[in-house]
């Protein structure tokens, strides 16, 4: 850490207040929001741009000033209403002011948020989800009300509901429960570090989501580690265009700008985004740094490369939630002026972020390799990441000194440690147990449900989830060994390697999204494709391929592949 002034580098705030560590075990986001407001109340918090229906883009600016008081006046009409420390409270509402407002007021008051996105999981999963962790208050839109009486969200447990930008008939609004004034000094959320702060669901590729448990000492871990990691600056400097729910928090613990784009973060999937739009907002700010999925960035970029528009603001842009290739990150380089650089962040919603790799190095060292079938370089661990590899397997793995460390170079299962990943799911010993293995000092660590192995220079090149390597009798076959080599064809936009189960055994099948680039006959295609795999280790011997016109992804990155599912769609119509 450095020595900047508190104020100037929030997250070094904690040194202002004698009883708080230089390193807070906390979620401080309301302080620091508050020391900002006395400070700089005319500074500008979040800037939520919409677009009229001319096309043209409207600015709406809000002030620290502006969202502390609303903060402060909601934590305080929140405790009156019963909700304090602890409480389970549903946060289903996408960036705007009053998101920022909630949050801010939630954490104050030491609140457990709990954040599901209805579009990513899907509105049924929600109802099971919500189910497994009953929260007591919900926080939603107008159209997530809606969906709840529709669905029965959370009808069990939830006792009390508030509606946030806009109204919906019968609810309270966050203006209706905030206090007239608020409070000269807050009063300070008596939690400990070990309290839950949020409560956030993983994506649900390998099955159903699970309830993330982020601790406030991991929370507070995870805001510091990114905030000094993406080196946004400090205050004015900030202005970070986060195009994923709750990111938010990293620009305002910063003491910066959130913009928040024209984007529909409730009911499309990133990759639908106006790329038009979201360019012009990203111009008309200045955005500096943003985080957003890889296949909003290949949105962006063709978009950006078309019309040879520029963005030579954005210093930084991260992207992760799924692998980011090597061609993309050549695009985003094109829009980007000759400071700005992409950044792939390795993680899960356990545990974000882990590994970075920056651009440079993947275009001018590892994406060769990646071609090569070597796998897919993520990068080394961040400050205060322990990585490791050991052997696969799908039992539990109880302590940490019942597995063996792999060497270098040697192929396994990926795990970590680190203070900022979460320690366990919800109530959810099956899946803890499952996914954590404990450490004789009460640490813990994560499995990431990765395969991969680590260099000389400590960077992890990961071979694909566990669960969607093919096991031959003669081999193993790894979607991220695989899939770049057969992507190299012209042919080929995209590939998934899945597992076909045929009388009793498995065959590996790639199944392949042609690219447009080359129309001659799939026979001739299949053939040079077989001949490619023969040049290299991980794809030698595979000989199946199947065309689809397109292969189904995730809502939430519109990346991930749920190879397994293609595979048993793949046995029904072999049997069919
Ligand atoms: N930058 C990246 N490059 C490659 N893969 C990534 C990257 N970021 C994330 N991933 C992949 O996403 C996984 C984490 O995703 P997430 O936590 O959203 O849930 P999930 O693992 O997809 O779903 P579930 O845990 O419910 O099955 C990682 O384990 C990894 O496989």
């Amino acid at each position: 850490m450095t020595g900047r002034a508190p104020l100037e580098h929030p997250h070094t705030g904690a040194a202002t207040h004698g009883d708080i560590p230089v390193t807070p075990d906390r979620v401080r986001v309301a302080d620091l929001v508050l020391e900002v407001a006395r400070a700089h109340p005319d500074r500008v918090a979040l800037v939520r741009t919409t677009k009229r229906r001319d096309g043209s883009l409207v600015h709406h600016e809000r002030t620290y000033g502006e969202l502390s008081d609303r903060a402060e006046r909601l934590a305080a009409g929140l405790r009156a209403n019963g909700i304090r420390e602890g409480t389970l409270c549903s946060f289903m509402v996408p960036p705007s002011f009053d998101a920022l407002v909630l949050g801010t007021a939630l954490f104050r008051i030491g609140a457990t948020l709990v954040g599901i996105e209805p579009f990513s999981h899907g509105l049924r999963r929600v109802t099971r989800c919500l189910d497994r962790v009953g929260p007591e208050v919900f926080f939603g839109t107008p159209s997530a009300h809606l969906a709840k009486r529709l669905f029965g969200w959370g009808r069990r447990t939830v006792r009390q509901q508030y509606v946030v930008d806009g109204t919906f008939p019968g609810l309270e609004t966050l203006d209706d429960l905030m206090v007239d004034t608020a409070p000269a000094e807050p009063t300070q959320a008596d939690v400990d570090p070990g309290d839950p702060a949020v409560i956030a669901f993983t994506t649900g590729s390998t099955g159903m989501p699970k309830p993330t448990v982020l601790r406030q000492r991991n929370f507070a871990a995870m805001i510091e580690l990114v905030g000094d990691q993406w080196s946004l600056g400090n205050g004015d400097d900030v202005v970070d265009m986060p195009t994923f729910p709750m990111f938010w928090i990293i620009a305002l613990s910063a003491g910066g700008q959130v913009v928040v784009p024209p984007m529909d973060f409730t009911m499309k999937g990133p990759g639908d985004a106006d790329p038009a739009a979201l360019l012009r907002t990203i111009e008309e700010h200045g955005v500096r740094s943003m985080f957003a999925s890889p296949a909003l960035l290949r949105n962006l970029s063709e978009h950006a490369r078309q019309g040879s528009i520029k963005i030579p603001s954005v210093r930084r842009v991260v992207a992760g939630g799924a692998e980011v290739q090597g061609p993309l990150f050549a695009a985003v380089r094109d829009m980007l002026g000759s400071e700005g650089e992409l950044y792939s962040n390795y993680g899960a919603t356990e545990a974000l972020p882990l590994c970075e790799i920056d651009g440079t190095t993947v275009l001018e060292e590892t994406w060769e390799r990646t071609e090569r079938g070597e796998g897919l370089c993520v990068g080394r661990g961040l400050p205060g990441v322990e990585l490791r590899i050991v052997p696969a397997t799908e039992k539990p793995i109880a302590g940490i000194d019942d597995v063996e460390a792999l060497p270098t170079g040697e192929i396994g299962e990926v795990i970590a440690r680190s203070p900022h990943i979460s320690e366990d799911y919800f109530d959810a010993p099956g899946p803890t147990a499952a996914n954590k293995i404990a450490a004789p000092d009460g640490s813990v660590w994560h499995r990431l449900g990765d395969v991969g192995s680590l260099d000389e220079q400590g960077r992890l090149w990961l071979g694909g989830r566990r669960s969607h390597q093919v096991v031959t009798p003669g081999k193993i076959y790894r979607p991220l060994q695989v899939e770049p080599v057969v992507a190299t064809h012209k042919a080929v936009r995209r590939a998934a390697l899945v597992a076909v189960p045929c009388m009793g055994s498995t065959v590996p099948v790639v199944c392949i999204e042609r690219s447009g680039e080359d129309d001659r006959d799939t026979g001739v295609i299949t053939a040079e494709l077989r001949n490619m795999m023969g040049r290299h280790e991980a794809t030698r011997g595979l000989t199946a391929f199947v065309e689809m016109r397109r292969l189904p992804v995730d809502r939430r990155h519109n990346a991930k592949i749920d190879r397994p599912a293609l595979g048993a769609a793949l046995a029904r119509r072999r049997k069919g």
